[in-house]
């Protein structure tokens, strides 16, 4: 206490990390229910008891096929749709009993993923300094932040932060609050959760009501963890441990598109969730804003790349939604073939989806790191209003100690 008064500025240059936050490590999971999309619109109607709307079952196979999902997982089996007939009548009270499934499953799902993440990570989950939960799938107090603490043995103290119904740009923002926090917590190690379980979607099919069809041909359920940190370091626990850092964050912005408040939307009715999400409109604005958000993103850096020298971690809204931005950038077949890929075998989780497309992302960089993947790469994610999320990624050698900037970066 006798020393000379510290400067504050001093003391909170020295909490701040000196790199940028990075990606350390991806865990993912799904419930073992598996939906084959070919499948599914006899499921659907049969278990809806809808059968007879044959002309409406035909339209929702059409729409099945276009999509681009080959199989999803679902929490909601036919067992668990049969001890509740009130799911089917969307106007029925039915909001309780779903966020009473929500309350049990959705903390399991996003413990699998993160016990994966933070197994890759290798450093003991008592490490972990800040949780960051996201989820559409309910909004309990204490929520499954706090679910998480004794599921993954997270310290008492770890600092948590919930964000609730942020729809699919979700996975996306929690990244962005992760990256702020561990570059201004020197050695926080930050536990990012996204997970979703759709069950407040599920009604039954009604003539004029297309989002209907839309919610079941699309949703997925999974959940998706990552473990971010800043300056990555080797400890010893007694076994040496080296932090390896799969992508860099080096910015992260979020834009909302002029007069788009009523293009997605989403809120909690009596008989489970609302809103509309498919309007074509969708499509248009996505395709009139994406390169705008992208310069707005790259230019500042000094990063001058053509958008085909890039790799791309778009969120999978749905087939149309990554032809749009196929066909707005001029990207090349492969570009979007992670985020393809993951829509394909997933569908569309929310705002764990984009956590996946990471996933598979790195994977398929590390098959072809010898012929040279691309150093430089962008995230774009899509949600309510419409919302854009965009952020530069920086892939790290596999060493893990990041390659160096190019120059025109260093000087900007
Ligand atoms: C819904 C779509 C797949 C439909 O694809 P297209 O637009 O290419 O459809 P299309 O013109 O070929 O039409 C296919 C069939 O659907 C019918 N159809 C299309 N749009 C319709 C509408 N709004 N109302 C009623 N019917 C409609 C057509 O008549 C046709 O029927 P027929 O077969 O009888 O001729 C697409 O518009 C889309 O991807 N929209 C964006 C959805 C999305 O990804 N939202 C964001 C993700 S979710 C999200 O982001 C939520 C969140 O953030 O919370």
């Amino acid at each position: 206490m006798g020393s000379a008064p510290a400067n504050v500025r001093e003391i909170c240059r020295a909490r701040r990390a000196d790199g940028p936050a990075a990606i350390l490590a991806i865990g993912t999971a799904n419930p073992a229910n598996c939906v084959l999309q070919d499948e599914f619109p006899d499921f659907y109607f049969g278990a809806t008891k809808s059968e007879h709307l044959t002309g409406l079952q035909d339209k929702f196979t059409r729409l099945c096929q276009k999509l681009g999902v080959r199989k999803r997982y679902l929490h909601h089996t036919e067992e668990l749709l049969g001890a509740h007939p009130e799911f089917l009548d969307p106007h029925a009270p039915s909001l309780d009993a779903r966020l009473d499934i929500a309350k049990a499953a959705v903390p399991e799902l996003a413990a699998e993923a993160s016990r994966r993440a933070i197994a890759e990570w290798g450093r003991p989950a008592a490490d972990i300094t800040h949780l960051v939960v996201t989820t559409n799938s309910g909004a309990h107090m204490p929520g499954v932040d706090f679910r998480l603490v004794p599921l993954l043995g997270l310290r008492p103290t770890v600092r948590r932060t919930m964000l609730y119904l942020n729809g699919c740009f979700a996975g996306a923002a929690v990244l962005r609050v992760a990256k702020d926090v561990a570059e201004n917590n020197r050695g926080a190690r930050v536990l990012v959760v996204s997970a979703e379980i759709t069950v407040q979607l599920f009604t039954r099919p009604e003539e004029g009501c297309f989002q209907t069809l839309v919610n079941q041909g699309l949703f997925g359920d999974g959940a998706g963890a990552v473990v971010i940190g800043a300056d990555p370091v080797m400890i010893r626990t007694p076994a040496v441990v080296r932090e390896r850092p799969i992508f860099e964050i080096v910015s992260a912005a979020q834009t909302i598109v002029p007069d788009s408040e009523d293009v997605i939307t989403m809120h909690v009715t009596k008989g489970g969730y609302g809103g509309d999400i498919s309007t074509r409109k969708v499509l248009v604005l996505i395709g009139d804003n994406i390169e705008r958000c992208l310069l707005d993103a790259f230019e500042p850096l000094g990063i001058g790349a053509g958008w085909n020298d890039l790799f791309w971690a778009v969120h999978p809204g749905s087939s149309p939604v990554l032809d749009q931005v196929d066909a707005v950038l001029r990207l090349k077949p492969e570009k979007l073939a992670a985020s393809r890929r993951v829509l394909s075998e997933y569908g569309n989780m929310f705002g764990v989806t984009v956590i996946f497309v990471l996933d598979e992302l790195r994977r398929r960089m590390e098959k072809e790191e010898e012929e040279g993947a691309p150093e430089w790469g962008a995230l774009m994610a899509f949600g309510p209003g419409l919302t854009v999320e965009t952020m530069v990624l920086h892939r790290c050698v596999a060493q893990g100690t990041g390659a160096a900037p190019p120059d025109k970066l260093a000087a900007a």
